[in-house]
């Protein structure tokens, strides 16, 4: 039996992020993988999917630029930008594994199961123990329970299609069906989303997320609200007929986008004294589950702070220091940006409503006029004091902008502080002065 400080299980950004912090540390550290070492994100999420954005920006200006120094606008070669894809996604798995191994942490490939708080045994015959373990075992996508649900593919499975195929749905309206669309739309598939309610991208102010959907429409991608998907059949032709209450749609390849559910099934928690609720792992203010031995940082933990990178990242940095000693005060979560990686981007942080709220139709402005954006909008939220307190943000450079907001808001700046500082021009932070 081999015993260690600490035992993570899950080698994503959280899972790896602790380790590194925990070594560095001094303590012995092993980390238990059931599959590719990396995780999602580089694996199977943010960094490909935004290899394809690439592409999608690339062709987007151009588009834009049509009859302005460009003639034919080409739709984005699926196969050459999937190969080039895998120039990020091959070396991902090893190299996170060696990077353990380099850094003189134990890397231990399997299935763990808890038989104790302090012990899990792993592909049934190997027992480690550890004073600490650290759950970091991230989600999978959910799949709708209906008739044919065998046939829907997921965003892992989009994200390393051989083939683009002509028509593809996607059933759902979240972060990842309007990515997904964006990028299938750009490669000159007819893309189609379904989605059960008529409020896409819900936690986004309606006005902003409808101009997205409008700008996609007009890219050609086929929204249809109010479906609520009840079946899946094969046709005789080897395509899908997606069936809703007087609805039909035949389509060459359906993605489910409707959510994803937390990995703590498998793990044997219940043995380990973990409770779990239908989000995740259930932790305190310190992200420590109930039991006291064992934390839960990322996207397996039952929270309401969205389901990120940068915080899952975030929490491994706190539970080092929480298990190491170095803190005992609660987590203290910064103010969190989240982006669509669509097309156009829409970004949002902090408050959506306060004291002033300045809607503004940007498009006519130099920063977007001379890339002759479609539509761009900002909203700035100000509080009685005049700082600025949030933003949400539809243009294409929204993912940089809403990170310069971020700042503003940790800086509690008003007009007059945005006004004592110098920006480049021309580019979209020197628009600042003129946005509040
Ligand atoms: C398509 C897509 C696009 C995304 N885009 C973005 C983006 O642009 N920006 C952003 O910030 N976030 C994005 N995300 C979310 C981001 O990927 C996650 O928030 C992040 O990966 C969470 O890290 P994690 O370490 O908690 O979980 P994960 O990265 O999921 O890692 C968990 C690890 O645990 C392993 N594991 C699971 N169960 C077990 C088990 N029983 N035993 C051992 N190991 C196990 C898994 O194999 C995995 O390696 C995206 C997600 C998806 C799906
Ligand atoms: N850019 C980013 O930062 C990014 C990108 C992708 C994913 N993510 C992360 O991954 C998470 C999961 O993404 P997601 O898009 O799967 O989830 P999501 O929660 O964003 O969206 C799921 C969508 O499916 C819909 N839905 C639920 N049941 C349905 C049904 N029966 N029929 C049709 N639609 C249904 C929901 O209303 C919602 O619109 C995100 O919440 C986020 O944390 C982030």
């Amino acid at each position: 039996m081999e015993k260690f400080n600490t035992i993570i299980i899950g080698a994503g950004p959280a899972g790896l992020a602790a380790a590194y912090d925990l070594k560095a540390a001094g303590q012995t550290v092993a980390v238990i993988e059931n599959n590719l070492w990396g995780g999602t994100c580089p694996n199977r999420g943010c960094d490909p999917k935004k290899v394809f954005l690439s592409g999608v920006e690339a062709r987007d200006k151009m588009m834009q630029l049509q009859d302005k120094g460009f003639s034919d606008v080409p739709f984005v070669n699926w196969k050459e930008l999937e190969q080039f894809k895998e120039k990020f996604t091959d070396p991902v798995s090893k190299g996170s594994r060696d990077g353990i191994v380099g850094a003189g942490m134990t890397a231990i490939d399997g299935q763990p199961k808890f038989i104790s708080e302090d012990e899990v045994v792993v592909n049934g015959t190997d027992h480690y123990q550890a004073q600490h373990f650290i759950l970091a075992t991230g989600q999978r996508p959910s799949y709708l329970n209906i008739p044919g649900k065998e046939q829907l593919l997921s965003s892992t499975d989009f994200l390393s299609l051989k083939k683009m195929p002509a028509d593809i749905t996607i059933i759902g309206a979240g972060y990842i069906a309007f990515e997904l669309a964006t990028i299938a739309n750009a490669t000159g598939a007819k893309v189609h989303i379904i989605h059960h309610n008529n409020h896409p991208l819900k936690e986004f102010n309606e006005e902003y997320a409808l101009e997205l959907v409008k700008q996609l429409e007009n890219k050609g991608v086929d929204f249809n609200f109010n479906v609520d998907t009840q079946a899946i059949d094969v046709t005789k032709d080897g395509q899908y007929t997606i069936k809703a209450a007087g609805f039909e749609l035949t389509t060459d390849l359906v993605i489910g986008a409707t959510g994803r559910i937390p990995n703590d099934d498998f793990l044997d928690l219940e043995k380990a004294n973990v409770k779990v609720d239908r989000h995740g792992v259930i932790v305190n203010d310190h992200l420590q589950s109930s039991s006291s031995k064992i934390y839960a940082i990322g996207d397996v933990i039952s929270t309401k702070e969205p389901k990120l990178t940068p915080v899952a990242g975030f929490e491994a940095s706190y539970v080092s220091q929480v298990i190491l000693g170095q803190t005992t005060v609660a987590i203290d979560y910064p103010l969190i940006p989240t982006v669509v990686y669509g097309s156009p981007k829409l970004a949002k942080v902090g408050a959506q409503e306060g004291a002033r709220v300045v809607d503004q139709d940007v498009t006519s402005w130099f920063t977007y006029s001379h890339t002759n954006e479609a539509r761009a909008m900002i909203r700035i939220v100000l509080n009685d004091r005049s700082e600025i307190i949030g933003a949400t943000l539809l243009t294409g450079n929204a993912d940089s902008l809403i990170n310069l907001l971020t700042l503003a808001i940790k800086n509690h700046m008003t007009h007059a502080d945005v006004l004592k500082e110098i920006f480049a021009y021309p580019t979209a932070a020197s628009d600042l002065e003129y946005l509040i």
